[in-house]
C-alpha cells in the first residue's frame, strides 16, 4: 500500500502535486535541487491548500496527510514506496535523477514520471528494476484538474499500473490507463494537435492571438468540457466529419518542426508567464490577478461539471 510518497521537483508542477496529494491523507516529501524553488513551493502549497478548500476536497477519515520539504534528495526519496520525478522534459536531466536515486531506494519502490510525453520505454533505461517504473501524467494545474494518464513502458509489469490506478482512484481522482506507450500519451496528442494548427493560424496572420483564445474558448473549450470528442462526432453527425474531413483535413498544418514564432520568442526569453511574457505580456500584479481568476472559474466549473452545484 503506497502511504509515503517522494515528489522530485517543485517546478510549475510538483507543489500543486504535493497539495493534492497530502489532502488525499498520502505523506509527501518534497526536493528540488534549487534552493529558490523550495522557497517558492512553501507559498504556491498554500495557494494550492486554498483552492483544495475552495474545490471541496475533503480530507480522508483517516485525516489529512503531510508535506516536508527537503534539500536532501536521499532524505526525500528514504522509506518512499513511490517517487515520482517532476524534473524538466529532458531524458538526460531525468535520466540523471534515476541514476542518483537507483542506489537510495529499494528494489520494488515505484519510480513514476510526470514526463508530458517522452515514452515510458525509453525513460525505463535509465533505472534498474525497470518494471517498476510507470508513466503517472498529471495535468495543469495538478491541484485543479483531476485527470492523470497512467502508462505502461514495455517493461512495466502489469501490477505497478493497477496499482498507481487505484491510489489515483482512491484519493477521489480520474485514472485513465493509455494503453501504448506513444509519444505524448493521449492527452499531449490531441492538445499539441490544437496547438499546432492555433499557432499556424496566428503564426500566418488568419487571426489575432486574443480572437483565437475566444474563438476556441467559447467555440470548443466549452462545449469540449460537457461533450467529449467521440461523443461530439455523433452529435454532429459522422456524415458531416466526413464531408468537412474530406477537404479539410488535407489543409490543416502538418508542420513536424517548431513552429518559426515559437523558436523566435524562446530563443529571446520570452516563455510565457514565468519570464513575464510569451504570446501575451503579464506584471507580476497580472499574474497574480490572472492566476486568482483562472482558479475561481476552474473550481466554479468543476463543481458544475461534477454535478455538485
Ligand atoms: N508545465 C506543465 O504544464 C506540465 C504539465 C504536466 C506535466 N509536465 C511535465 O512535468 C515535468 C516537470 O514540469 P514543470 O513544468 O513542473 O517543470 P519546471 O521547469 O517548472 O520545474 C522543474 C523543476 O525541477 C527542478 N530540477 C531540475 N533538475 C533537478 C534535479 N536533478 N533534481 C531535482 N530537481 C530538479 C528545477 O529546479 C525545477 O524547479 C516535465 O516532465 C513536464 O513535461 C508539465
Ligand atoms: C502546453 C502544455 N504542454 C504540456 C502539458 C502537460 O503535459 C500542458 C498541460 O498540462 O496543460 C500544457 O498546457
Amino acid at each position: 500500500m503506497i502511504q509515503r510518497i517522494a515528489i522530485i521537483g517543485l517546478g510549475t508542477m510538483g507543489p500543486g502535486m504535493a497539495a493534492r496529494l497530502a489532502r488525499g491523507g498520502l505523506q509527501v516529501v518534497a526536493y528540488d535541487v534549487a534552493p529558490g524553488a523550495i522557497e517558492r513551493a512553501g507559498s504556491m502549497l498554500g495557494v494550492a491548500e486554498g483552492v483544495l478548500d475552495a474545490l471541496g476536497i475533503a480530507v480522508p477519515p483517516a485525516g489529512a496527510g503531510t508535506v516536508r520539504f527537503t534539500d536532501d534528495i536521499a532524505d526525500a526519496v528514504s522509506g518512499a514506496d513511490l517517487v515520482i520525478e517532476n524534473v524538466p522534459e529532458n531524458i538526460s536531466i531525468k535520466a540523471d535523477v534515476y541514476r542518483t536515486i537507483d542506489s537510495l531506494i529499494a528494489s520494488d519502490t515505484i519510480v513514476a514520471s510526470d514526463t508530458s510525453g517522452i515514452p515510458i520505454t525509453k525513460l525505463q533505461a535509465h533505472i534498474s528494476h525497470p518494471e517498476r517504473m510507470v508513466g503517472m501524467h498529471w495535468s495543469n494545474p495538478p491541484h485543479i484538474i483531476p485527470m492523470i494518464e497512467v502508462i505502461a513502458g514495455e517493461k512495466t509489469a502489469p501490477h505497478i499500473v493497477t496499482t498507481i490506478r487505484d491510489l489515483i482512484r482512491s484519493i477521489g481522482l480520474l485514472p485513465v490507463v493509455v494503453k501504448k506507450d506513444v509519444p505524448g500519451f493521449v492527452e499531449n496528442r490531441v492538445l499539441y494537435a490544437l496547438l499546432r494548427e492555433a499557432v499556424d493560424l496566428v503564426e500566418r496572420g488568419v487571426i489575432e492571438p486574443e480572437d483565437l483564445d475566444t474563438c476556441v474558448s467559447w467555440g470548443i473549450g466549452y462545449k469540449i468540457a460537457v461533450i467529449g470528442p467521440m461523443a461530439l462526432l455523433d452529435m454532429a453527425g459522422l456524415d458531416i466529419y466526413k464531408s468537412v474531413s474530406s477537404f479539410l483535413n488535407a489543409d490543416l498544418s502538418n508542420r513536424d518542426d517548431v513552429a518559426p514564432m515559437v523558436l523566435e520568442k524562446t530563443n529571446a526569453s520570452k516563455l510565457g508567464i514565468k519570464s513575464g511574457e510569451g504570446m501575451f505580456s503579464y506584471t507580476p500584479e497580472q499574474t497574480k490577478a490572472l492566476q486568482g481568476e483562472r482558479a475561481r472559474k476552474l473550481v466554479a466549473v468543476r463543481r458544475i461539471l461534477e454535478g455538485r452545484e
